[in-house]
């Protein structure tokens, strides 16, 4: 029999962990060579990836996001702390812990003479799963790639033959998928399809932890972010949380008068007068900041139409999860 250990949980605690994967304490320092000094990949990470979650695992090139992936895939030795997969401490019960996961790694390292077909069935003789219980057909299907199933991998485009990794770390049926950039080197319409992809095995019930550094991605796809800068966590939240922590947006708008002082219908907003606000020609540049969540820009336009004022230009600045990746990533440099 195959480990299952979905199975094997249930037995032991009668339901499944609250968190897919929990990590307390984590901290891994490389050992430095010849002249260059150690490293702190991971500094005191703690992290807990609910069951059922589309997580995203953000951050700069060098954040210590492959270092976190390669602890729990079982590549990377930690220094010290925990790490536990479906509730199994990694180093201390590597087999059940590497049962629960599925990793697919961000480098497209196919045989070029295998076809799908013949790869996950490899994959799944790896991982012991027995013939009758492979599900080699359901697989292919879900990675679409049924018509490619007897096709020569060398064959198969740059996004299929990532969906066909994909399939690979799915062949045990792992409650947990992990994917390490998924999308690095895709172009936009395959980048689509495999998101839909990882959207469809989630809803039916597979934990998803995804790194990237696109932040589309993660704002587009997951439901919880973490950010993490220099191997610390920085961020860690609900994604509409966390784009609510900037819950706040600019109006800058120019008018033809020449104001000193804030017409009533303006006074609620509460604009700020540029420093060189007034120009020579007399026209007035203001701002007025709002939090989107309670009201619109609209209200904004009225109250200038309200107070006679014509509208010569008018912007808004958008905040999104790169205006929080700066500011969280900028804030722990050092
Ligand atoms: N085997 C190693 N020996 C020494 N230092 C390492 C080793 N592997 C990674 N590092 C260093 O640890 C830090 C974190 O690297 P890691 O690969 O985990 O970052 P990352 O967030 O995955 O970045 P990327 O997106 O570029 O893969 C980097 O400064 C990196 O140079």
């Amino acid at each position: 029999m195959p480990l299952d250990a979905r199975d094997q949980t249930e037995s032991r605690t009668g339901t499944d962990p609250d968190f897919a994967i929990e990590a307390k304490g984590l901290t891994k320092v490389y050992k430095g060579q010849g002249k260059s000094g150690e490293k702190r990949a991971l500094d005191n990470v703690d992290l807990q990836i609910p069951r059922g979650s589309l997580f995203g695992l953000l951050g700069p090139n060098g954040a210590g996001k492959s270092t976190f992936i390669n602890i729990l895939a079982g590549l990377v030795v930690k220094t010290s702390g925990s790490a536990k997969i479906w509730g199994y401490e990694v180093e201390d019960n590597p087999r059940m812990a590497k049962a629960a996961i599925g990793v697919v790694p961000q480098e497209l390292n196919i045989d070029p003479f295998f076809t799908p077909e013949e790869m996950l069935d490899v994959q799944a003789g790896l991982y012991g799963v027995p013939k009758a219980e492979r599900r080699t057909d359901a697989i292919l299907e879900t990675i679409g790639l049924t018509d490619k199933r007897g096709a020569y991998a060398r064959t198969l485009s740059g996004g299929m033959r990532r969906r066909l990794l994909i399939g690979k770390a799915m062949v045990h049926d792992p409650p947990v998928l992990v994917l390490d950039e998924p999308t690095a080197g895709v172009d936009i319409e395959l980048r689509q399809q495999l998101w839909e992809n990882v959207v469809e095995l989630n809803k039916r019930g597979t934990t998803v932890l995804l790194t990237t550094h696109y932040l589309e991605e993660a704002q587009e796809l997951c439901d919880r972010i973490a950010i993490i800068n220099n191997g610390q966590v920085v961020a860690h939240d609900d994604k509409r949380h966390l784009l609510g922590r900037l819950d706040a947006k600019t109006v800058r708008v120019t008018v033809r008068e020449n104001l000193t002082d804030i017409p009533a219908p303006l006074q609620p907003f509460n604009p700020t007068i540029q420093s060189d606000g007034v120009e020579a020609d007399g026209r007035t540049v203001m701002t007025i900041a709002y939090r989107p969540s309670s009201m619109t820009a609209g209200e904004i336009i009225n109250a200038l139409n309200v107070a006679n004022l014509t509208i010569l230009d008018l912007s808004t600045e958008e905040t999104d999860l790169e205006d929080i990746f700066l500011q969280l990533t900028s804030r722990s440099k050092g």
